[in-house]
């Protein structure tokens, strides 16, 4: 069974977890062509991101990604019709041989990709929120190489030779999570996916940024070259492959 990424796009995972071969599955590929503006799109606004350095949270090597864990005062004060609460936020990256951002546009698949995950606390706790349409929420953006350190990725990047191993953790001192997205949270895609990963639920309001995050090279190189995943080898490539859309629309919250 194919539980290493990217797994083909005949992703076997579904012989175990049947919503893996759903038609709401993601990521996918959003063609620019084919979004509709839909100006009831406003911009996210985040409340509460900025977390005093005497906060620790937990960051863990679980051997599929690197994970922080995020308290759940972080949330979504705009942008989306339900409220939604902080849960982790985690990383796609590809190898020194290739890019492994999840969502690729028009084709193009960026180096990397961050995902800001949240529940709704209205469906009940997570584990509930997780099985209900519109239960969760991921605010994705695609990282991308620059000409220079991107120093909000520091507390993150400085910390991974810590949880080298598959299941190692440590802890971060509180930072400005808000700076790990783009500047400009007014352009953005938004449709409705899944989880990338098994159990594949088919309820998470995506939205992916249209801005990109630059990072300098070597940091993009730290996070391809420093994580072991199962089995001691090398954690790369951890991207599902872009699925078929079958009708669902992307829009877009620009023109
Ligand atoms: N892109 S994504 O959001 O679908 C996603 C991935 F692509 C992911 F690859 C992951 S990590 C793989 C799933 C996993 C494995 C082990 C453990 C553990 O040992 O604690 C936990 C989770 C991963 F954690 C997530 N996000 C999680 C999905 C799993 C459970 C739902 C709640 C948090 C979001
Ligand atoms: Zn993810």
């Amino acid at each position: 069974m194919c539980l290493s990424l990217p797994c083909t796009d005949k992703d076997e995972w579904q012989l175990e977890f049947p919503f893996c071969g759903g038609q709401k599955q993601s990521p996918i590929n959003i063609d620019t062509n084919s979004t509709i503006f839909s100006h009831e799109l406003q911009p996210i606004v985040l409340a509460g991101y900025s977390l005093d350095p005497s906060e620790q949270l937990s960051l863990m090597n679980n051997g599929h990604t690197v994970v922080l864990q995020l308290p759940g005062s972080l949330t979504i004060a705009s942008g989306y019709p339900q409220e939604y609460r902080a849960m982790q936020l985690h990383l796609h990256w590809g190898s020194p041989e290739g890019p492994g951002s999840e969502h690729t546009v028009d084709g193009r698949r960026y180096d990397g990709e961050i995902h800001m995950v949240y529940y709704n606390p209205s469906c009940g706790s997570i584990k509930e929120a997780m099985k209900q349409p519109g239960g969760l929420a991921v605010l994705a953006a695609f990282l991308q190489v620059g000409p220079e350190d991107n120093m909000h990725y520091q507390p993150l990047l400085e910390q991974l030779h810590k949880v080298q191993e598959e299941g190692k953790e440590t802890t971060v001192a509180g930072f400005n999570i808000e700076g790990l997205l783009p500047a400009n949270l007014g352009r953005y895609y938004r449709y409705s996916g899944s989880l990338t990963t098994p159990p594949c639920y088919q309820t998470v309001n995506w939205t992916v940024f249209n801005w990109t995050v630059l990072l300098s090279k070597e940091q993009i190189s730290l996070l391809e070259t420093t994580l072991q995943g199962d089995d001691d080898t090398d954690l790369q490539n951890n991207f599902r492959l872009t699925q078929r859309l079958h009708g669902r629309k992307v829009l877009a919250s620009f023109q």
